[in-house]
Formats: structure tokens, sequence, C-alpha cells
């Protein structure tokens, strides 16, 4: 089965245009560098308000079949920053692990990776995670956490993901 992957940008200004998303972009880059396996992305970028946040999660969730989704943008403690809002909203189950390993990890990058407040959580079979907005946060954060991906779809039901292993070695203690 071909698994679907969403890519969700959350950002006022790249959704009207006054800078191009780059961090969709770096998202479907780094998953085609990781991936073996075939897969097709369902893309959107929308403005940071948490409604059409968590409509986008749903649909791309139980409309369109994600097994994974991965939004970027409105983690940090601006007034208009609400993803984590909306990802809990719509999750049955959160996954703190994500958010603690990817904040410890960016503090090697930035002293200001505390200031994201990246979760992640699972809504029927799909796991959603949060990345920053900067562009250069996204292989940053997902070399962290994408070792551990695989393994939590096999668990929840999603897709079985395989990857290109001299670059991405995901862990399946079952193997
Ligand atoms: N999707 C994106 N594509 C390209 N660059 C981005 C993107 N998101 C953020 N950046 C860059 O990172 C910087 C800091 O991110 P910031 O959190 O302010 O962005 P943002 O949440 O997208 O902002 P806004 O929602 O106000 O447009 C931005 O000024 C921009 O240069
Ligand atoms: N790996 C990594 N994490 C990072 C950053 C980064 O450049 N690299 N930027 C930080 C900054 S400056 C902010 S304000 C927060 C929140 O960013 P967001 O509001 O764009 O999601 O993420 C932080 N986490």
């Amino acid at each position: 089965m071909k698994a679907k992957i969403g890519i969700l940008t959350v950002s006022d200004r790249a959704s009207a245009g006054v800078y191009e998303d780059l961090s969709g972009k770096a998202i479907i880059e780094t998953l085609s560098v990781y991936l073996s396996s075939e897969w097709e992305s369902v893309y959107e970028v929308i403005p940071d308000e948490q409604t059409l946040i968590e409509e986008a999660l749903k649909d791309m969730s139980d409309v369109q079949g994600c097994s994974l989704i991965v939004t970027t943008g409105g983690t940090g403690p601006a007034l208009r920053d609400v993803t984590p809002e909306a990802t809990e909203a719509v999750c049955e189950k959160m996954m703190p692990g994500f958010g603690e390993l990817m904040r410890q990890v960016s503090l090697k990058y930035v002293p200001t990776a505390i200031l994201s407040r990246q979760t992640a959580g699972i809504r029927g079979k799909s796991l959603i995670i949060n990345l920053p907005g900067k562009p250069k946060s996204i292989r940053e954060c997902l070399d962290a956490v994408f070792p551990a991906v695989p393994y939590c779809l096999d668990l929840i039901g999603g897709a079985y993901l395989t990857c290109n292993e001299e670059v991405m070695k995901p862990f399946r203690p079952k193997a």
C-alpha cells in the first residue's frame, strides 16, 4: 500500500505569498531522501488560525488517510502561534517524547530551541508531528525523531515505511 503523508505549512506569510514556503518543501525533500517505500504527499499551506489547522489535520487524517502528518510553523510563544493547541485538540493521544527529543537536539543548533512548544500525537491511524517554522529546523528535527516513526506507524495500524538505511535507520524492536 502506497503511504500517504500530509505536509501542513502553518504560516501567515507563506500562505499569503509574502515568501515561498521553503519549510514545506524541506519536509518533502527530507522524506524523499529517507524513504525507500512508495509514498505520496498531501500538501497544504494555511495561515495561523486554530480552526483552519484543526480542519486541515482532520481532513488529512480522516478523509485523505495520511499515516503521517508533519506540520511546520506556529509552535512558538507569539499570540498567533497555535499549532500545538490545534494538534492537541484533534489527537486522542499525545506523544510528548517527540517534542522533548526535538527540543533537546535543537539546543545544539540554537539557544532559542526552548521557545518551540512542538509536540506530536495520534489521531486514528495517523501520527502528527509538529516542526518549527524555520526551513533549517526541518532536517535538524526529523533526523532526531524519524528513527522511531516507522515503528510508531506499525503500532497504530498505519502504512509500513521502509528507509534508505545509509541515510536513515529506522528501529523496529520486534524485527
Ligand atoms: N514556511 C516557511 N518558508 C520559508 N521561510 C519560513 C517559513 N516559515 C518561517 N520561515 C522563516 O523563518 C523566520 C521565522 O519564523 P516565524 O516563526 O516568524 O515564521 P512564521 O510563523 O511563518 O511567521 P508568520 O506566520 O508570521 O508568517 C521567518 O521570518 C522566515 O524567514
Ligand atoms: N532545530 C531548530 N529548532 C528551532 C529553531 C531552529 O532554528 N532550529 N528555531 C527556534 C525558534 S527561534 C523559535 S521562535 C521556535 C518556534 O518557531 P515557530 O513559531 O516558527 O514554530 O522554534 C525554535 N526551534
